[in-house]
């Protein structure tokens, strides 16, 4: 049986108040989600937030409740949503406190439930960037980045778990907020400031308050 992880009690009242824009990064591992955040919060401002950096930083702290999350994590299986979407919520709450303009949910949702959950105690989002890439270019990025990155995660056994993952559990994400109106499919099989120039045209159409 899955071990189970505890909850804590959040006020979510500044965020609400503050109403920033946030939009959804989702792509397959490897798809450069992390590489492209990084480049719009450098222009346009907005947090990033990594739901699985937060799980990483989550499990390091070495709280009880990063206790728990190891097993599952290393099982190569989604961590169940109402504690992803707590790591969420604290961690945006602290950035509003610093006067964020907006968020990057990167990683989120990887279910469509997830998404449902995040926008019914949170907010809707306003964009949903998919970045579409083939499978094996995503192999191929992340035997790279393994070569520098320490995650453990980044070997070819849990590559090839991640990748079924994604296809079974966000592809049907990808299909929810194209039928919102809300998606926006980017081609990222090409270099980084390629893909960026494609990020950059959709964002401005949508930030120009921020
Ligand atoms: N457009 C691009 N072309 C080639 N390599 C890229 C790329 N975007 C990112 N990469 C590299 C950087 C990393 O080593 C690896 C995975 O990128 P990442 O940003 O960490 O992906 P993600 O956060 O979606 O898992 O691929
Ligand atoms: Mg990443």
């Amino acid at each position: 049986m899955a071990p189970t992880v505890e909850r804590k009690k959040i006020d979510l009242a500044p965020l609400k108040a503050a109403n920033v824009p946030i939009f959804f990064i989702v792509g397959g591992p490897g798809s450069g989600k992390g590489t492209q955040c990084d480049k719009i919060v450098a222009k346009y401002g907005l947090t990033h937030l990594s739901s699985g950096d937060l799980l990483r930083d989550e499990v390091k702290s070495g709280s009880p409740r990063g206790a728990q999350l190891t097993a599952i994590m290393e099982s190569g299986a989604l961590v169940p949503l109402e504690v992803v979407l707590d790591l969420v919520k604290e961690a945006m709450l602290i950035a509003i406190e610093k006067g964020s303009k907006g968020f990057l949910i990167d990683g989120y949702p990887r279910e469509v439930a997830q998404g449902q959950q995040f926008e019914s105690e949170i907010q809707e989002a306003k964009l949903v960037l998919f970045f579409d890439v083939a499978e094996e270019t995503l192999v191929k990025r992340l035997l790279g980045r393994a070569e520098t990155s320490g995650r453990a995660d980044d070997n070819i056994d849990t590559i090839k778990k991640r990748l079924h993952t994604f296809v079974t559990s966000t592809a049907p994400v990808v299909d929810y907020y194209e039928s919102k109106g809300k998606l926006v499919r980017i081609n990222a099989e090409g270099t980084v400031d390629d893909i960026f120039g494609v990020v950059v045209a959709n964002l401005d159409k949508v930030t120009s308050k921020i």
